[in-house]
């Protein structure tokens, strides 16, 4: 499913708006939310929790796409908010979101990252260092602030994704290692300092994954480090995060699990794993990010010139590229894109996407059947709605898209465009 469809007149639309009003009104590039979508998705992670009968959390991991309108719309939507730098945090804050569901990753979390954290009294740390666990307790005893955290640790599961979006496994940057010793080592330092409420522990294997198995091999994991830590401590800790991680569908190679099956998977893992440890079944907290917001969103270019190399390819270059949607060029990720404009015409042409800016690797889509293509057309780029805005860039100095949510045929603008005007502000 994507969040476009055909209306009676064969344009296409989104949220009940058809592509070519979408453009008339806001220009190119534009990044455009089925609000609706975004919604549902994060309905469907609740509703599979309450299924399931076990306590829960479900935060929203705002680097996937974070602006005041979406963390409003968390709110809404009763999910947490997973932030992971004073900026996200800010933004959340500003927009109102209440600071007792907001939880705080970082690998390297600086001091006054975690004050502004503190003072905001944020729900809870998830403690991701050595350096940190001290860090954080020093600046606590001083304020005398009770604070709760989680460690992060990696369980040394392996999930199948890509290399660079993969964090379970023993040697990464993230967290404390289970079979190094390093977790067992943190906790038993974490439960000793007397302004740290340990609530629990967080691992996160990856991201974009289809499979169910990384996620049970973990939890396996997970349960029987707790169980250690019970024996040896005599504690019982009531939260297991088991972070986010669930894939979603870029093209038609991809074939994502509903998210009930996910949290099916989950939960009945916990309560298997726990049950024969005969552990109380825990608090269980996910952040999914990218199955929120991925498919929701819809990105409209315009085209412009077209290269034809005989017998070799021929490139179709849009009016954006690398600097809204960085992820082809950092990790060969593919999308499926149509003519918004003319979309019931027969595709006879192969061709490949590029971007506009001064960088041959700065391409969109690589073989795509597309009707033939002029200058002038609106290409619409699917599920660009997860790490597209958020990794968004000002290479070459192009400005970044706006962006809009829709919904029962009303648009609104939720990010301005940038102008050349905001591209200098800093500039001294
Ligand atoms: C700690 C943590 N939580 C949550 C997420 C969100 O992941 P996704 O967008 O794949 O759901 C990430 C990103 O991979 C992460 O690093
Ligand atoms: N930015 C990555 C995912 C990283 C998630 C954060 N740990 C992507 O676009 O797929």
């Amino acid at each position: 499913m994507t969040a476009m469809e055909t209306n009676v007149h064969g344009q296409l639309e989104i949220g009940g708006m058809s592509t070519d009003e979408l453009t008339a009104a806001y220009g190119t590039p534009l990044m455009v939310y089925d609000e609706e979508m975004i919604r549902e998705k994060a309905r469907s992670f609740r509703e599979a929790f309450i299924e399931s009968g076990l306590e829960f959390q479900v935060a929203y991991a705002s680097k996937a796409f974070m602006c005041k309108e979406m963390v409003r719309l968390a709110e809404e939507e009763n999910l947490s908010l997973d932030v992971v730098s004073g900026g996200e945090l800010y933004t959340a804050l500003q927009a109102g979101f209440p600071a007792g569901r907001i939880h705080f990753h970082g690998n390297n979390k600086s001091e006054e990252e975690l004050v502004m954290a503190l003072e905001a009294e944020i729900g809870c740390f998830v403690v991701d260092s050595f350096l940190e666990l001290e860090l954080l307790h020093d600046l606590a005893k001083e304020r005398e602030q009770q604070v709760n955290i989680l460690l992060r640790v990696t369980p040394g599961v392996e999930a199948h994704t890509h290399d660079y979006i993969m964090t379970g496994q023993d040697d990464s940057k993230f967290g404390f290692g289970i079979s190094t010793g390093q977790a067992d080592r943190a906790m038993q330092i974490a439960l000793c300092k007397p302004y740290y409420t340990v609530l629990g522990i967080h691992s996160h294997i990856g991201s974009q994954i289809f499979e169910l198995d990384g996620f049970q091999q973990a939890i396996t994991v997970l349960s029987d480090f707790l169980q250690g830590v019970r024996i040896e401590c005599d504690v019982v800790l009531p939260v297991l995060n088991i972070g986010g991680g669930f894939g979603v569908r870029y093209t038609e190679e991809d074939k994502p699990l509903p998210i009930s099956d996910y949290i099916k998977a989950i939960t009945d893992s916990v309560k298997e794993s726990f049950g024969e440890n005969g552990y109380p079944l825990p608090e269980v907290w996910i952040e999914p990010g990218r199955s929120i917001v991925a498919e929701a969103g819809t990105t409209l270019y315009k085209v412009g010139s077209k290269k034809i190399i005989p017998d070799v390819r021929t490139y179709v270059s849009v009016d954006g590229g690398m600097t809204d949607n960085l992820r082809p060029a950092l990790y060969g990720a593919k999308y499926h894109a149509v003519l918004a404009n003319r979309p019931n015409e027969e595709c006879t042409e192969l061709v490949s996407i590029a971007g506009k800016c001064c960088e041959s690797g700065d391409m969109l889509i690589w073989d795509l059947m597309l009707p033939p293509v002029n200058f002038g057309d609106t290409l619409a780029v699917f599920s660009t709605g997860a790490y597209g805005y958020s990794m968004a860039n000002n290479y070459n100095r192009i400005p970044r898209p706006a962006v809009v949510f829709v919904k029962d045929g009303e648009s609104r603008v939720v990010i301005e465009r940038e102008s050349y005007a905001d591209l200098v502000r800093l500039d001294r």
